[in-house]
Parts: structure tokens; C-alpha cells; sequence
């Protein structure tokens, strides 16, 4: 790049790395980077592959200012756009509108090769003064007059160019009994219309592009190759693309079949095949969804699309917006969808749930994200054994845990945070066999009063339909904390209900179903709560065999030279660190060889030439990252655990 650019893109990155940019800020300067990657490309200042890989590099973080709803650092563009769609200001989401005018029809290659074959073929003649064009609100009759002045032949427009049709004649009106060009839409729809409904006017836009305007129905006169002379070219504003497509296909290439004849049958079933993007994005969905319906998921739902709002969209500069509020038309579909797919509760017993609710919670079933085994939660034996002993083996064979040695009804994993409390719960649902409800405090308290208790009801009766099952609450303090007196009613309420249904009251002796919560703030646990969650197993940071299995566990997937005594020294110096502080230390570990490529290799550099991780790596992020529990903390642990932990 010339001398300018570079200290222009110098001046820029300087900017950016300074901090003090806004995020509009920011995000103009990665657009600016990548124009000018773009010029240099263009002028062959930049090869090929540097482009690319530049390219790549600055979009995805143009897209991550773009994304971030985190307003010091991103843009948020979602709230920008609702606030478009509030103030009912276009974008993109909105309906597409042809840009057709009757003019540029006219301009268009194929119809001005219409014209001049009409013109120099002997086909007869056409009368343009019957001709009337709507475009919009505004009616334009004879416009084609002027440019048709002399065109014969009713089949230059629709029919192919072959031998001239001498006797044909086309519709007629009543007011003029001249050949048309423009036929009214198929009311004779033998024929052209095996379907008249592809083919019917839309009740709320009734302007049609190009319509005549015929007072009585058309006479159709059969044409020499057997079909009507009623030409399906009307169209219309927003009309289906497909019968756009009738219009230009009808240019005479249709083996000599026109837009009538034996072409017209298929027509319809063209238009009626033909789906947007979006049509079938949506089938496909629903082909996927019903072919792999969730695990304790009733049929009826398996049709019921999971809505992503932005967060799987395309990343990338140019990618389109995709708008967190549902479209008008979406709305409709899934309104259409809801009335004729209303989800079928097939358990009688959920039959006095709305649907919606039983919905809700169908849809927290935990069915996803990468499979999580035992081995890859280092340390925490005791609890693993334990969890297994009470989880997974009734579940596998409840003949043999029946009675004393049944399972109990809840479990409380209790510890400092990041030690794996959430990574256990995850493993339980990959593990255990069971249906697993993976439930956050959030979804079960709404702002609606009477909900939340009905939520809980419905999660534990639908859990109940398909036992074995396990419901897991993560942060189970903020759904169950002590009950005060300044509490709001409708939170003591579900708190109740929890409570309730937790104890059995709700539940037979012989339900399969086991409530998992996780806290780091066990303390604040209402004691009625403590007693009925029976099982509470204390998850305490790593030791030093953890520490180190968790460093080989990441190291196993990187290029590394660690070797024995160095891991030893890791695992000493990073005493008090939880799992989540291991988990980090060694990703800044992994940045070292990253960060000792210069600058200016960045761009070109392959992944076999970056450098393997090295104790000395481990040294500099040793410098960085801090232990997150203070050994104070850890003390209220430790007494908690004494106190109610079922540890030994
Ligand atoms: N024992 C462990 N073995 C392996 N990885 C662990 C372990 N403990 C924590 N981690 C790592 O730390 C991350 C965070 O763990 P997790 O979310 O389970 O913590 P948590 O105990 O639920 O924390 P919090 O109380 O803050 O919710 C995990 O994704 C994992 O990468
Ligand atoms: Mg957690």
C-alpha cells in the first residue's frame, strides 16, 4: 500500500487499540480498513490471498462491533432497527415491491424482442388502443400505443415465434371487440389454470400490472396448437415471481406450446411449486424438526420451529439484517401455523395446561450442545461417584433401587464458583439416560401474576410424563432464596409451589424424578428448600491432580511443548485457581505464540508456523490471571459444607 494508506491505516488501528473509540467509531474504522484493503486488492497492491485473509479477519470483527449488544462496545443494531420498525420506517425486512413500471417493461430485452419479432412476423393484428396498463393506483389505457404502432400479431407478445397464427384471435371485449395483447386473467381457466386459485387476483391489492378490463368473460377461442388464446400475462404488484416468470418464459421458447396450449397446463403447477426463500427455509425446518423430534418431545411439537432472534444469523460485513421482530407476514405464517398445527397434547394428564405454557417448557428440555462425559470433569470424585450412585443408576435400573434405596428427590450441588456445578448438570443430561429439564430461574417467574406457580405445576407434571427425569435448576438460590417478609407475593408464591411439588405431595413415591440445583451462594437457600433438596454435595475448587488433568485435558487439543516438570510447576503455581480459572489461564497461555507473530505476518502466517505453547507462555499468563475465589469466601464454604454438606 502507498505511503498514505499505510500511515492512514496505522492512524486508525492506533485508534482503535487506544480504547477511547465509541463503538460507531470503531466499527467506521473496520469499514474503513476494509475499503482499503479492497482498493489495494483492486490495485494489485495486495495479493490475492492477503486479501482474503484480511478481509476475513476485519469483517469478523466489524461484525463482532455490529453484533455486541453490549453498548461500550458494540452497536446493538437490533434496537436500532426496532426502533425503524417502531417508527414505521422501511428496512430491509420489509415486503419486496417489484420496481416494473410500465415503461421499463417495455425496455426490457425480451420484450422489445417480442416487439420486433411481432413486427417482422405476418401475425395479426393488434389493436393497441385496447390495450390498458394499470401501474399502481394509476391506469394507463392505450400506452402502448405509441410504441406498438404497427406491431401485428396478438401472438408476438405471448406466443412463440413461429409460423404466423392467422386465424387466431384473442380476447374480446365487450366494449371493443379488437384483439388484445393483455389478456384478463384466466376467468375461462380451462386451459391455462388448472388451478384457478394460483392464478386469482389478491382481494387487497386489486391493481393488476397489466390487466384488460373486459366487461364480460372472455372468449376463448381454442389456437392451433389446441389451447386457449387466453393469455395468463397478467401479473401483478408483489405478485409470485413465478407468474413473472410465465411472462418471460412465454417469449416463444416454449417449444412451441406459448403460454397456451399444452404450456398452459403446467403453468399453474409451476406457479403452485414455486416457494421464496423464506417458504422453504421454513419447510425445511419443519422437515428437520419433525424428523428429529426432542427427546420426551410429543409429536404435534416437533413441527413447532425453534426462533433464533439474530444470534444465528450470518456473521459478516455484508450480511443482511435480520430483524429480532418477527415480520408481518411471518407473524401471519406462524399464526396460520399455530391455528392448524396448534401443539397436540397427547397426555391426558396435561390436558388442563394451556398449551403455550406446556410449550415453554418443552422447549427447555436440554437435547443439545456438545456431549459432555465424565472424564472430562477433572477431580470432583466424590461427587462424581455419589451423582452416579444416585443419579444415573436408578435411572438405569430402578428394580433394583426401589424402597430405602431409592433415589432421593433433589440434590444441591453447592461450591465457589467456576468449579463445575454446571458442567456436572450438563454431564447428567448426556449421561443419564433420562429426559433432562435444564430450567433457569427466569423462565419459571413471569411478570404475569398466577403464572409462575402455573409454570411450576406444568414443569413437574410434564416431567412426570416422561420420568425418568431430571430437572435441573441452575442458580437455584434467585428461585429459591429465604422467604422474607418485603418479598413480592407472586415470588413467595412460586416459591411455594416449588416447594410443594418438590416435596412429593405432588409427586407419587414411585415418580422417577430428580431436581438438580446449583448454587454458589448456598447460604441464601430457604431452609425449607435445604431440607427437601437432601442430597448436598459440596463441588470444592480443584486440587492439584484436578488442576493438572484440566491443563492436559485443554493442552491435548493444542500444538504444545510442555513437558512433565514444567506441568508439575503450572499445577503448583496455580493454587486456589477454580476450573473456570484454569480453563482461562490456559486459553492466555494458548495467545503466546499468537502474540509473538509480528504484527506484520499476522495476515499471511499459515497455522502450521504458529509457534507451539510453552512453559513460558504458561509463566506470562501465570502474571495476568488471578485466582476468582478468595480464600475468605472459601471459608464460608467450608462451613456451610460442615454444617449441611453431605461430604464426608
Ligand atoms: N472440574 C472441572 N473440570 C474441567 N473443567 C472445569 C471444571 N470446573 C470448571 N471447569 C471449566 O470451567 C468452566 C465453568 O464451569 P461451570 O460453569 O460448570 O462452573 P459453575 O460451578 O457452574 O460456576 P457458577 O457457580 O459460577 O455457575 C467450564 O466450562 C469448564 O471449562
Ligand atoms: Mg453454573
Amino acid at each position: 500500500m502507498s505511503g498514505a494508506h499505510l500511515d492512514e491505516w496505522q492512524r486508525r488501528s492506533f485508534d482503535i487499540s487506544s480504547g477511547n473509540c465509541t463503538p460507531e467509531q470503531t466499527a467506521d474504522s473496520y469499514r474503513a480498513h476494509i475499503l482499503s484493503i479492497q482498493y489495494a486488492w483492486a490495485s494489485s497492491q495486495l495479493s490475492q490471498a492477503g486479501m482474503a485473509s484480511l478481509l476475513r479477519t476485519y469483517s469478523e470483527r466489524y461484525a463482532a462491533v455490529l453484533d455486541s449488544d453490549d453498548p461500550r462496545t458494540g452497536l446493538n443494531n437490533y434496537a436500532d432497527s426496532a426502533l425503524h420498525l417502531a417508527r414505521n420506517q422501511r428496512n430491509h425486512s420489509e415486503k419486496w415491491e417489484s420496481s416494473l413500471t410500465a415503461d421499463s417493461v417495455l425496455e426490457l430485452p425480451c420484450v422489445q424482442k417480442m416487439i420486433q419479432a411481432g413486427t417482422g412476423g405476418g401475425g395479426s393484428l393488434v389493436a393497441p388502443a385496447d390495450v390498458n396498463i394499470s401501474v399502481g393506483q394509476e391506469s394507463r389505457v392505450s400506452s402502448l400505443s405509441a410504441s406498438l404502432t404497427g406491431v401485428r400479431s396478438e401472438g408476438a407478445f405471448f406466443k412463440p415465434a413461429g409460423p404466423p397464427q392467422p386465424k387466431t384471435e384473442v380476447n374480446h371485449t365487450a366494449s371493443n371487440p379488437a384483439a388484445n395483447i393483455f389478456a384478463e386473467r384466466s376467468r375461462s381457466s380451462e386451459g391455462i389454470s388448472g388451478n384457478p386459485n394460483s392464478f386469482s387476483r389478491p382481494p387487497a391489492r386489486p391493481q393488476p400490472v397489466f390487466s384488460h378490463v373486459p366487461s364480460v368473460p372472455p372468449q376463448c377461442n381454442p389456437g392451433p396448437a389446441g389451447g386457449t388464446q387466453n393469455y395468463q400475462s397478467s401479473f401483478y404488484q408483489n405478485s409470485n415471481p413465478a407468474k413473472r416468470k410465465n411472462f418471460y418464459s412465454s417469449n416463444g421458447n416454449d417449444g412451441g406450446r406459448g403460454a397456451h396450449g399444452g404450456q398452459a397446463g403446467a403453468e399453474p403447477r409451476a406457479a403452485g411449486q414455486f416457494k421464496t426463500a423464506h417458504q422453504q427455509f421454513f419447510i425445511d425446518q419443519q422437515k428437520k424438526h419433525s424428523h428429529q423430534p426432542q427427546r420426551g418431545q410429543t409429536p404435534g411439537m416437533a413441527a413447532c420451529v425453534k426462533k433464533s432472534l439474530g444470534a444465528n444469523r450470518p456473521r459478516g460485513t455484508f450480511s443482511k439484517f435480520v430483524s429480532p421482530i418477527p415480520r408481518q407476514e411471518e407473524e401471519e405464517g406462524w399464526a396460520r401455523q399455530d391455528s392448524n398445527q396448534e401443539p397436540q397434547i397427547l397426555d391426558e394428564r396435561l390436558k388442563n395446561f394451556e398449551p403455550k405454557i406446556v410449550e415453554l417448557i418443552m422447549s427447555e428440555i436440554m437435547d443439545h450442545g456438545p456431549p459432555v462425559i465424565w472424564d472430562d470433569i477433572a477431580g470432583l470424585e466424590f461427587a462424581k461417584t455419589t451423582i452416579k450412585e444416585i443419579v444415573v443408576w436408578p435411572m438405569l435400573r430402578p428394580d433394583i433401587f426401589t424402597g430405602l434405596r431409592g433415589p432421593p428427590k433433589g440434590i444441591l450441588l453447592f461450591g465457589p464458583p467456576g468449579t463445575g456445578k454446571t458442567l456436572i448438570g450438563k454431564c447428567i443430561a448426556c449421561q443419564s439416560g433420562a429426559t433432562f429439564f435444564s430450567i433457569s430461574a427466569s423462565s419459571l417467574t413471569s411478570k404475569w401474576v398466577g403464572e409462575g406457580e402455573k409454570m411450576v405445576r406444568a414443569l413437574f407434571a410434564i416431567a412426570r410424563c416422561h420420568q425418568p427425569a431430571v430437572i435441573f435448576i441452575d442458580e437455584i438460590d434467585s428461585l429459591l432464596s429465604q422467604r422474607t417478609d418485603g418479598e413480592h407475593d407472586s415470588s413467595r408464591r412460586i416459591k411455594t409451589e416449588f416447594l410443594v411439588q418438590l416435596d412429593g405431595a405432588a409427586t407419587a413415591a414411585e415418580d422417577r424424578i430428580l431436581v438438580v440445583g446449583a448454587t454458589n451462594r448456598p447460604q441464601e437457600i430457604d431452609e425449607a428448600a435445604r431440607r427437601r433438596l437432601a442430597k448436598r454435595l459440596y463441588i470444592p475448587l480443584p486440587e492439584g491432580a484436578a488442576r493438572r488433568q484440566i491443563v492436559i485435558n485443554l493442552m491435548a487439543r493444542e500444538k504444545n511443548q510442555l513437558r512433565e516438570e514444567e506441568l508439575e510447576r503450572v499445577t503448583e503455581a496455580s493454587e486456589g485457581f477454580s476450573g473456570a480459572d484454569m480453563t482461562q489461564l490456559c486459553r492466555e497461555a494458548a495467545l503466546g505464540p499468537i502474540r509473538s507473530i509480528q504484527l506484520s505476518d499476522i495476515a499471511t502466517i499459515t497455522a502450521d508456523q504458529v509457534r507451539p505453547i510453552l512453559y513460558s507462555d504458561f509463566q506470562e499468563a501465570l502474571k495476568t490471571v488471578r485466582p476468582s475465589v478468595s480464600s475468605k469466601d472459601l471459608e464460608l464454604y467450608e462451613d456451610w459444607n460442615k454444617t449441611f454438606g453431605c461430604g464426608r
